[in-house]
């Protein structure tokens, strides 16, 4: 299958400290993979390498063919590749709508005389983007707090709201950075489907960096460790739950066991 994008040999270094060491990951077209691998182990480096908040060292990052290593997050963001942060960062004091429509204003076509003047153009477009914020908040599943402030929505309807304002990029590769952290066992179930949801009827591919091994088993059609900045394995979620080397990493070397 093709990949949409391919990050090759990417190396990281802070310092002396290699966090990130020749991995090479693909994310092929509507597929979901996850990225795994103990604390420190150079996940969130490698996720902000492919989203350009960090330049690698060392390989180069393609997205549908072009090379886009050197491109800034904001460009990046633009041509395809969206994602959400271990911490929640929405803005509490906007409504749901207002978020997705902060999110999309950079795609918004209006100039800026037409924005102060308010035209029929400028009024046609924010209908337009209204209702387009509205389709995405309900294929969400939070299309009933479109005028809430997002402060007040539970946490796994705020999550899902994270990923609703990335969707309103339009992307083709959505970045997930351990999107049901903090989640009770309902709330990540209702994230499964809706991510497995995403994906089969959506031309979008979904990356997760995850600790919940239910999550990750349950949605990953392929599953890459990371340990100390390596690539140790990569392959099915069966594969990788049986290999000794992934289990070595998360629960150490037995008392005794020769190298
Ligand atoms: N900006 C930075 N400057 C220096 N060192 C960093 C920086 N960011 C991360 N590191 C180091 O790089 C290594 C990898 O960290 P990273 O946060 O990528 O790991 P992780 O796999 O995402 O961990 P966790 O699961 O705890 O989030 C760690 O040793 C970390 O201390």
């Amino acid at each position: 299958m093709a990949n949409v994008l391919e990050a090759q040999n990417i190396s990281v270094q802070f310092g002396g400290l290699l966090a990130v060491n020749n991995v090479t990951f693909n994310i092929p077209n509507k597929s979901i993979v996850s990225l795994i691998g103990p604390n420190g182990a150079g996940k969130t480096t490698f996720f902000n390498v492919l989203t350009g908040l960090y330049k690698p060292s060392a390989g180069k990052i393609v997205y549908g063919g072009k090379e886009i290593t050197d491109l800034p997050p904001h460009k990046i963001a633009e041509i395809g590749i969206a994602r959400t942060f271990q911490n929640i960062r929405l803005f509490g004091l906007m409504t749901a709508q207002e978020n997705l429509l902060v999110a999309m204003h950079s795609h918004l076509k209006a100039g800026i005389t037409s924005t102060i003047l308010r035209t029929p153009k400028q009024r046609k477009e924010e209908r337009e983007a209204e209702a387009k914020a509205q389709e995405i908040l309900d294929f969400a599943g939070v299309g009933k707090w479109t005028h809430e402030f997002a402060r007040n929505l539970s946490y796994g309807d705020q999550r899902r709201l994270e990923v609703a304002r990335a969707l309103a990029l339009n992307p083709k590769v959505l970045l997930l950075d351990e999107p049901t952290a903090g989640m009770n066992a309902q709330e990540s179930q209702v994230f499964i489907d809706f991510i497995n949801k995403l994906v089969s009827e959506r031309d979008i591919a979904v990356m997760l960096i995850e600790h919940d091994m239910k999550v990750v088993m349950a949605l990953s059609q392929r599953i890459t460790v990371l340990d100390q900045g390596e690539k140790i394995a990569e392959g099915s979620p069966d594969e990788i739950k049986n290999n000794p080397r992934v289990i070595e990493a998360y629960l150490g070397k037995p008392k005794g066991a020769r190298k």
